[in-house]
């Protein structure tokens, strides 16, 4: 261990009610919206090949011509509450939305900058009727701010001069204004998710990031701050040189979820993820693979059973819509919750062994264990191996808990769920109710007859 002044201020998991009631949520939705939603990723007829939101670095699109998009930004149709009543029918239990993107306009009346809301036809704030729309809902906000802001002429992607350092300097007390004034505006929010923060600009700043974090946990007991917001001083980001985790959870997976328990090293994290390959503000066309219900529920169901949250993204449309195919997707997901809710929330690693079927989930509320069914095998056969000392006392389906099962013992530890004739073409769930060898209720199933 080396010593470091900038590194990780808190070595493990964060044990308060704030982080706890974040660890609980399991689904959330991602908001990407701004300027980028007009030209939906194409320009002057072209089609843009990268990701919607960053059609301003396209060598076809002048930077004026971009940041004049601030007069053509009037969405009529924008109702926070419909979008509230979207998430909260599809069981999100949190949203992440874009105040400030990496073209730097902001989606609330900013006193620090003219590139806001307040300057565009539409004038109003956007993010604190947004905020109310979704508590309303009892959906809790945190906040997406971009560091990089390529609007701003005292923005440098590295620290090469005199000059520099003191344009710098400014930009780095405009971004705490700013941090400061979206903290003050929407306490109810619970943390900030930070982007734009790779460029060795921001990251030799790992003493003033530190201070400034300092400075916003102080102003907000309990905000909760990810991995991707500071650098050390020897400019490791996520992990610092000690390899300890940076803030209060990883932010590393971005549409990527890892394969097993060992790959998230006992922290918190949150998986965000697209629908289409690589589109994250609104784009007109999509293409390539377009993820369907089935496998966003199997990401969420891989993410829970491995101790993270799963945040989906919507890229609204400029008139303040929500695209059909984004509804769809949020209907078919939220009727699947309404059945199986009790598996996600609250939902974190079981400990039993990762099996070709699916995936465990324990419920710290209930807990109980639950097994998110996907492959169900040709042999009609679930088998399940239970952490040392664990039985299965009971097994029933959460979707009709007249339909009980008994487990087979064959061997271990290790059992035989015999699934009924016809198994739904849709992920279900089993609920198993365990509990230790040796106590009162005898030692679960005895061997099979
Ligand atoms: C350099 O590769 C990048 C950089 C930033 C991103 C941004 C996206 O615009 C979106 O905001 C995502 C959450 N973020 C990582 C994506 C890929």
């Amino acid at each position: 261990e080396i010593s470091l002044q900038h590194g990780a201020h808190r070595l493990g998991r964060r044990n308060d009610a704030d982080m706890a009631r974040w660890r609980a949520y399991g689904l959330g939705q991602f908001i990407h919206w701004g300027l980028y939603s007009i030209p939906g990723g194409e320009w002057n007829g072209k089609i843009y090949n990268g990701a919607a939101e960053w059609i301003r670095t396209w060598k076809e699109v002048s930077p004026q011509a971009y940041d004049s998009l601030i007069y053509r930004f009037n969405p009529i149709k924008f109702n926070p509450d419909s979008w509230a009543a979207v998430a909260g029918r599809m069981g999100v239990k949190y949203v992440t939305i874009t105040t400030k993107h990496h073209d730097g306009f902001c989606l609330w009346p900013s006193k620090y900058t003219n590139f806001t809301v307040a300057h565009s036809p539409y004038k109003k704030d956007i993010i604190g009727p947004l905020v109310k729309a979704y508590n309303k809902q009892g959906i809790d906000v945190i906040l997406y701010f971009s560091i990089m802001d390529w609007h701003n002429p005292d923005w440098r992607y590295d620290i090469k001069t005199r000059d520099d350092s003191i344009a710098f300097n400014r930009f780095k007390q405009f971004t705490r204004n700013q941090l400061l004034e979206l903290l003050t505006r929407y306490p109810t929010a619970k943390g900030l998710w930070f982007d734009g923060t790779w460029d060795n600009s921001w990251v030799k700043q790992a003493a003033f990031a530190d201070s400034l974090e300092t400075e916003m946990r102080k102003l907000r007991p309990g905000l909760i701050i990810g991995s991707r917001f500071r650098a050390d001083e020897y400019g490791k980001r996520h992990f610092d040189s000690n390899g300890n985790l940076m803030g209060d959870y990883e932010q590393g997976w971005e549409r990527k979820i890892p394969e097993k328990i060992e790959d998230v090293h006992g922290n918190d994290w949150d998986c965000v993820m697209t629908i289409p390959e690589n589109q994250w503000g609104y784009a007109k066309t999509w293409s390539g693979h377009i993820k369907t219900a089935d496998e966003l529920l199997e990401m969420l169901a891989k993410c829970v059973s491995l101790d993270g949250n799963f945040v989906l993204n919507f890229g609204p449309k400029p008139d303040g819509t929500l695209r059909t195919e984004e509804q769809t997707l949020a209907k078919a997901i939220g009727d699947w919750m309404t059945v199986n809710k009790e598996a996600i929330y609250n939902g974190e690693y079981a400990g039993f062994a990762k099996q070709d079927w699916g995936y465990f989930i324990k419920n710290t509320g209930t807990n109980k264990t639950y097994m998110v069914i996907f492959n169900v095998p040709v042999s009609g056969l679930l088998r399940v191996t239970t952490p040392l000392h664990t039985v299965i006392n009971k097994a029933y389906d959460l979707g009709n808990l007249t339909q009980t099962y008994t487990p087979e013992e064959i061997g271990t530890s290790t059992y035989f769920i015999h699934l009924h004739q016809q198994t739904p073409k849709k992920p279900f769930v089993i609920v198993l109710e365990t509990g230790e060898t040796g106590k009162s209720h005898g030692t679960g199933y005895e061997k099979a007859k």
